[in-house]
């Protein structure tokens, strides 16, 4: 196996459920995946199919009302599910770090740039408080902040979305972690500047060789920086692999028809083409059958499979459902 093969982290059968006025909803559901060290993993899917809920699995940071029925997510030989808040705080931040779509979540408004960026540092790093100040600017520099020493002393509102985003990242690096956990970190960011970060993103992944998991629903994006690719539909995964598997050869249905879609997508709003049809609402998810299948009404009902699996079709690419075998895009005045 060559090293850039390497497994980082896997989540085996992962499902969560909300409990909300006594009933108990599933939003993600088997989820199974796995980030390489040193890549980059994209998880793309509709608004609502469990992206958020299943990276904020591995870190534990789920509100109160959610739960675990089943799964692993194995990291380093452990099952990060199974650590106590005190192992959990010696991973947190320092080994994975998050980053969200709005930096204003996570900054302080009432804090300097500085004071916050060194209080990150210091609690991953043992340094002096002047250590850890130089470290800041050089951070800041790092990230394409200019004039970093002037920079520093200002609050975050002062500083422009993409700059938070900056500042965000420089946190995130600043334990130099195995894995970045980016939740749609470009989707509030105007054309220009998304590229920007996510340009940045890959440089400093190549300076520090770490893992990228990146969410967004922007399937270009995914194209130009992502090795690996999971698509969730409805809670469930239907289907991941290498980029090229997917991209090249998609297989779900789902797949196939958001690839389809995607000149006719709305590119500046970075937004998933649109499929006709709804998401089903977790409370109205089919049970025991493909989710997918009220997608696809010309499909018959016997293509699909009783209780679909994730299977694997070929080295490292999956697929859920039997469907995509006799799957062909509708016709729209001959075949597609
Ligand atoms: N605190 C909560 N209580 C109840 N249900 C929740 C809660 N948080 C999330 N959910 C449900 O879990 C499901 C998955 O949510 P999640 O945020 O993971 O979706 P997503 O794919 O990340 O969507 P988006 O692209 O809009 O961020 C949603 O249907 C949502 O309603």
């Amino acid at each position: 196996m060559a090293p850039s093969d390497e497994t980082l982290l896997t989540i085996e059968n992962l499902s969560v459920e909300f409990i909300s006025d006594n009933v108990s909803l599933r939003s993600v559901d088997d989820v199974s995946l796995t980030v390489r060290k040193g890549k980059t993993l994209g998880i793309v899917g509709e608004s609502g199919s469990g992206k958020s809920v299943t990276v904020s699995t591995i870190l534990q940071l789920l509100p109160a009302n959610a739960r675990v029925p089943e799964g692993k997510i194995m990291y380093n030989n452990q099952d990060l599910l199974t650590l106590n808040e005190k192992e959990l705080r010696k991973i947190r931040g320092n080994e994975i770090a998050m980053i969200f779509q709005d930096p204003m979540t996570s900054l302080n408004p009432v804090f300097t740039i500085e004071n916050q960026l060194i209080e990150a540092i210091r609690l991953h790093q043992k340094m002096t408080k002047k250590q850890a100040r130089d470290e800041a600017v050089r951070l800041l520099g790092l990230v394409g902040i200019k004039e970093p020493e002037k920079r520093l002393k200002l609050y975050p509102h002062e500083f422009s979305g993409g700059m938070r985003q900056r500042v965000m990242i420089a946190m995130a690096i600043s334990s130099i972690p195995s894995l970045i956990i980016a939740d749609e970190p470009t989707t509030a960011l105007d054309v220009t500047v998304q590229k920007q970060i996510i340009d940045l993103l890959q440089e400093l992944q190549m300076k520090i060789h770490t893992s990228i998991i990146f969410i967004t629903h922007d399937l270009e994006v995914i194209a130009e920086i992502a090795d690996d690719v999971v698509i969730m539909y409805a809670g469930e995964v239907v289907e991941s692999g290498s980029k090229e598997q997917v991209f090249h050869h998609p297989l779900h249905p789902y797949t196939r028809l958001l690839i389809d879609a995607i000149p006719k997508a709305n590119k500046s709003a970075g937004r998933l083409p649109t499929i006709e049809g709804n998401v089903p609402s977790l409370a109205d998810i089919p049970k025991g059958i493909c989710r997918f299948s009220t997608r696809i009404p010309w499909i018959p009902e016997e293509a699909h499979e009783k209780n679909p699996q994730l299977r694997e079709v070929e080295p490292g690419h999956f697929v859920r459902c039997t469907c995509y075998k006799n799957f062909r895009l509708k016709e729209t005045g001959g075949d597609q």
